[in-house]
């Protein structure tokens, strides 16, 4: 019997790891019954210790991917990761632009958990401008907001206002992600929606470094239930359950930010019927 699949796109970079970027948006994807596709935009050589090495691909084979996909494949949600660069990025919003992909989630990835910088400095500005106000969702954590805002996120209250002011470079939706948030007992999440409502997604903070690509994570398992025709609320509900999941049930792979599971919410939605 064959079965028609929603379709959707992860524009990102790869971690030879597997654990983030666009391997860990494939696995969520694949995990949410949501077929995948991909633009691969950068390659970097990196394992759960750090990033060795990392290199955009040239704007050419970029620009083929996207007609490739738009040619044959109907997408109905995307994502953005790891764009490298200023060039990058404008490269990606004009074929954003081009071709409609359906709803659209930003995740401004900027730093790896071990430290390495996944984008220039240069490269903020473009995505401010030019990326936020295409999307439908921007998925910033703590640090990343900071430099979206130019604010310092101490508190709940920072967290609030960095989302507001988020939502004024032209988004429709925000997360503002809570995990760098260390000292907390919560991982909470600050989500304010397009109608102006607002609300916080909270779970226990789980006392682990194998958090890494959870970012990513989060990101793409939204992106795979809007594919599905989910509404934005719903659809961000219930990435957070997905991506507590797989840090709760973790798994032991590498000697230092290890993946998650992305299999976890298997037993989760059993246990509970979902
Ligand atoms: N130690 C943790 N325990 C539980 N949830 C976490 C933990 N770390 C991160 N999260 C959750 O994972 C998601 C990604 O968060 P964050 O780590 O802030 O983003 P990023 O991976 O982009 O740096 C958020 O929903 C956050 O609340
Ligand atoms: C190629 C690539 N893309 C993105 C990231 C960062 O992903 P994120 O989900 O923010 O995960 P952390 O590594 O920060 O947990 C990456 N490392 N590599």
């Amino acid at each position: 019997m064959m079965t028609d699949f929603p379709q959707a796109l992860s524009i990102a970079g790869s971690d030879s790891s597997g654990g983030a970027g666009m391997q860990a948006d494939l696995k969520t994807m694949q995990e949410r019954h949501v077929y995948a596709a991909t633009v691969l935009v950068a390659i970097t050589a990196q394992n759960t210790l750090g990033v060795q090495d990392s290199v955009p691909l040239p704007a050419k084979i970029i620009n083929e991917q996207f007609t490739s996909i738009a040619d044959d494949l109907a997408i109905k949600a995307c994502k953005t990761g790891m764009l490298a660069d200023s060039e990058h990025v404008s490269i990606v919003v004009e074929n954003l632009k081009k071709y409609d992909f359906g709803p659209l989630i930003v995740d401004p990835v900027m730093v790896a958990k071990g430290g390495a910088t996944l984008l220039t400095e240069d490269a903020v500005i473009t995505i401010k401008e030019n990326l936020i106000p295409l999307a439908t969702v921007v998925t910033p954590n703590i640090p990343e907001a900071e430099v979206l805002t130019d604010l310092t996120i101490n508190s709940k209250e920072d967290m609030i206002m960095a989302g507001q002011k988020i939502k004024a470079l032209g988004a429709k939706n925000v997360i503002i992600k809570g995990g760098h948030q260390a000292s907390a007992d919560t991982a909470s999440d600050f989500v304010l929606l397009e109608n102006g409502h607002s609300f916080w997604l909270s779970s226990k903070r789980i006392d682990t470094i194998r958090t890494h690509g959870t970012g990513d994570t989060l990101s793409a398992c939204i992106a795979a239930e809007l594919a599905k025709g989910v509404d934005v609320e719903t659809a961000i509900i219930t990435a957070k359950k997905y991506v507590e999941a797989t840090i709760t049930d973790g798994i032991i792979v590498g000697h230092g930010h290890g993946p998650l599971n992305h299999w976890a919410y298997r037993k989760v939605a059993k246990n509970a019927k979902l």
